[in-house]
């Protein structure tokens, strides 16, 4: 698991410049290592249309040994038959979720001390904490917590992957990683570039640097 976490790619179609197929296809390229389809926010696909792109998208992430993640959406994560689901802490509750989705991959949002504690205790096999920094892409975000609050998880033996979220981009990666994350999750710093390939290979590399020079 924390191998994959290193570049968590999150994404839905509103975040994008141009087709995400082609927005993903290009983030493989340059290097992520896991991906997150979050179709959510204003003018975000619904029914037949989420489902067509989440297929298009899973395929990618198949082709290419990537774990295909689905966010919130339960119904579409089982219908897919996708890697797993990333669920917040108001999108239901974790241990029921675990029942129903078996060995597939579960990924929890914490915010502090007492989400993290209870994210393990339920099951959950990773945890995005967050926000890191200021972020435009989610608007209902709690205030920001920083990379602090990784540190603070870890001096409180909470060991399970860790992929810190929220504003991240390249110039400010390296404290999140150590902090003690096992990687970075973003949206806009790969999506909303023109050259989303070049963005991935660029954020890879500083993230390989971080660890290297820990
Ligand atoms: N989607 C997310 N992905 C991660 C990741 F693990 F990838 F880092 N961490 C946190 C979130 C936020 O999840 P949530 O609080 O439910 O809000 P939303 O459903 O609007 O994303
Ligand atoms: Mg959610």
């Amino acid at each position: 698991m924390k191998k994959h976490l290193k570049l968590y790619f999150v994404m839905g179609s509103v975040n994008c410049l141009k087709n995400p197929v082609e927005v993903l296809s290009e983030a493989i390229d340059g290097g992520i290592t896991m991906f997150q389809y979050r179709e959510k926010g204003k003018g975000a696909l619904e029914g037949e249309d989420k489902l067509q792109l989440g297929k298009k998208l899973q395929s990618l992430c198949n082709q290419n040994n990537i774990p295909f993640i689905v966010n919130d959406d339960i119904n579409l994560a089982l219908e897919l038959d996708a890697d797993g689901i990333h669920i917040g802490q108001e999108d239901g509750d974790v241990s029921k979720i675990r029942k129903f989705i078996g060995r597939k991959i579960l990924g929890v949002s914490a915010h502090d001390l007492s989400e993290a504690t209870e994210a393990v205790k339920t099951g959950a096999n990773y945890i995005g904490v967050g926000p890191m920094y200021e972020t435009k892409t989610k608007l209902d975000t709690n205030e920001v917590a920083g990379p602090d609050m990784i540190r603070q998880l870890r001096q409180n033996n909470i060991e399970i992957p860790i992929v810190g979220i929220g504003g991240i981009n390249q110039q400010n990666l390296k404290p999140v990683i150590n902090a003690g994350a096992d990687g970075v999750a973003l949206i806009s710093a790969i999506s909303s570039l023109k050259q989303p390939r070049e963005a991935a290979s660029n954020l890879i590399e500083s993230i390989n640097d971080s660890f290297v020079n820990e």
